[in-house]
Order: C-alpha cells, then sequence, then structure tokens
C-alpha cells in the first residue's frame, strides 16, 4: 500500500518523487498528482481524462485480480494516462501493454517509464484501443475512458480474459444485474453471455482529477461459458437488442414490433410457436437461458434474413 492518502487532505508533498529527481522509481511507488506535475496536463474531459489521484484506489485493483487467483503474467491497460496505475500495474504484474490514445500522454508515458520500457516490463502502445491490435493478454486491468467504455468492454469481453474495469456506475451496476431487478437489462444478457460479472467497489467522483460528473464503479469480470447455447451469436445479439428497445411490452408485442431491427420475416411465427408465459413476460424478467431458448426458436421459425 502507498500510504492512506485520499483526494484533498492537503497531503500532494511527495511531488518530488520520480526520475525528476534522479533515479528510477520502484514501481508501485509513484504519487499520482506527482505524475500529473511531471506530465504537464490537467485532464480534457473531452478527450476522457480522468485521472486516478486516490492512492487507496490505485492500490486495490491490482488486488481484485490477486484476489481472485486471476494470471497477471501480461495486464492490459486501456488508457493509461500519466501512469498512475501503470505504476501499480507493473508492481503486481510479469509485463503490462498500455495503450494510449493521446499522443502527449503517450510521449509522458515512454519517458517516465524509459527504465521499464528497457527492461521489457511495459510495452505502450499509441493509438485508439478500439482500433490497435491487441496484444495476446491474461487480463485486463483499467480505468477505461467512459465515452467508448461499453465498445472497449465488448471488445475485451470475448477474448474470455478476467477483467477488472472502472465504469460509470449506473453502467457497472447494469453490467451485474440479475434478472428481476431494475437494472436487468440487455447489457446484463450481452455481458453474462461471456463472464460473471461483479461491482467490487463504488468509486466516488472525488477519486479523479478532474472529476467526472457521475459516480463510477468498478466491475471484475470472470470468464465462463454460458448455460445455454444459440445457434447464431449475431442473431442473438441483434434479438436481444430488439426486444429490449421495448422493455416495458410482453415478449409477445416486443417481438412482433421490433422485427427491423432483429431481422425477423415473420414475427407472428415465433410468437405463435413459443411458450404462452413467456410471451406475456416483459423483458426484465426474462433469463438469459430464457432469451437462449426464444432466440434459437425464432431463428428456426421466424425467418430471419436482413438485419
Ligand atoms: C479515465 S482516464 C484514465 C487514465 C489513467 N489510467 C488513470 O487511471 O489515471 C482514460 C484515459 O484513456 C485515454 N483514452 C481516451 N480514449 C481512448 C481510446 N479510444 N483509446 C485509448 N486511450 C483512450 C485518455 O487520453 C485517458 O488518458
Amino acid at each position: 500500500m502507498n500510504g492512506e492518502r485520499t483526494r484533498g487532505d492537503g497531503e500532494a508533498s511527495d511531488g518530488d518523487s520520480g526520475p525528476a529527481r534522479g533515479g528510477d522509481p520502484e514501481p508501485g511507488t509513484r504519487d499520482p498528482d506527482a505524475l500529473l506535475r511531471r506530465a504537464g496536463v490537467r485532464g480534457d474531459p473531452n478527450r476522457d481524462q480522468h485521472f486516478l489521484v486516490d492512492d487507496r484506489v490505485l492500490d486495490r485493483l491490482p488486488g481484485y485480480a490477486e484476489e481472485a487467483d486471476v494470471d497477471l503474467s501480461h495486464v492490459l491497460e486501456i488508457g493509461a494516462g500519466t501512469g498512475a496505475l501503470t505504476d501499480r500495474l507493473l508492481a503486481a504484474a510479469d509485463r503490462v501493454t498500455a495503450i494510449e490514445r493521446d499522443p502527449d500522454l503517450a510521449r509522458f508515458l515512454r519517458e517516465e517509464f524509459a527504465a521499464e520500457i528497457e527492461s521489457g516490463d511495459l510495452t505502450v502502445v499509441e493509438g485508439d484501443a478500439l482500433e490497435v491490435e491487441l496484444p495476446e493478454f491474461t487480463a485486463s486491468i483499467s480505468n477505461l475512458p467512459y465515452g467508448p467504455s461499453s465498445e472497449l468492454a465488448f471488445r475485451l469481453l470475448p477474448e474470455g480474459r478476467p477483467l477488472v474495469l472502472m465504469f460509470q456506475r449506473e453502467f457497472a451496476e447494469r453490467m451485474a444485474a440479475e434478472p428481476g431487478t431494475d437494472d436487468y437489462g440487455r447489457l446484463s444478457v450481452t455481458a453474462g453471455h461471456y463472464a460473471d460479472a461483479e461491482v467490487v467497489e463504488p468509486v466516488p467522483k472525488e477519486a479523479f482529477s478532474p472529476p467526472p460528473a457521475v459516480q463510477s464503479a468498478v466491475v471484475r469480470t470472470t470468464p465462463r461459458d454460458p448455460d445455454y447455447e444459440v445457434d447464431d451469436e449475431e442473431f442473438f445479439m441483434d434479438f436481444l437488442k430488439a426486444v429490449f428497445t421495448q422493455r416495458r411490452k410482453t415478449i409477445r408485442n416486443a417481438v412482433r414490433n421490433t422485427a427491423h431491427i432483429s431481422g425477423l420475416g415473420d414475427p407472428d411465427a415465433v410468437v405463435d410457436a413459443a411458450d404462452e408465459d413467456l410471451m406475456s413476460a416483459r423483458a426484465g424478467n426474462v433469463t438469459p437461458a430464457e432469451f437462449a431458448d426464444l432466440a434459437t426458436l425464432a431463428y428456426e421459425v421466424g425467418e430471419p434474413g436482413e438485419r
């Protein structure tokens, strides 16, 4: 642990730790405020830049993977910023690959972590994490940029690796929600297709500089196969998207009203062939396995076509 300092307690004192004082700091000891000062940045919310400055949260993030016995031989970090989390990851992992889109921050990371790059412990990839080729990694631990967080999560989840990711709190809770709860929705089913998801820590705005507009939360996902089978994964995802656009309607009406999204040529055939009770339910109460059975039936009898 790096002490019990939190944001705003007036103890931002070790601003001279790190290379600026001469010598290379031990991984896991860099002060987040000092990194911000050395990088000379403030964080631009328009570029999804909210840097973690609470040491306790930074210290706990790799711990969520460690306590789940996650293989940390090659950790992927998306959106490395000034490297406060990168530094903690270097202390916990054998090897880290850090992706950062902002060229100024990528340059700073290459300077700040020159020794770790030189030793092969760290690779800095400058680019958009939605576009660059991802390396083979054993886990990802990231404070994600919130703008593309959904796309990034669904880029990572199919890789079948454990993830510890910071999201907007509402997104995190929807991702981990169970059927029958207010938060349960398309995101819960689609994320649950790849992994078990749990919210391990809510994180207040004050943990970041600059503070974001909304609260955050850390989600840990553990990959596993779903307890159902679907013939066509793409159709399953489109079918979920379709019926959840009408979550207040019965599944019967949702299937009928959303053929333009699901691509079903004959939604009535699906309604006629499906279980009556299921057709009278609402999407928020239907389990992933029930959705999978219904999507399989829809694929067989509903004439899926162009989407
Ligand atoms: C929420 S900040 C986290 C920074 C750092 N990991 C931390 O915890 O302090 C997100 C970072 O992702 C970067 N970023 C934004 N969009 C990105 C993208 N599409 N690909 C890679 N990095 C991105 C931002 O420049 C920013 O440094």
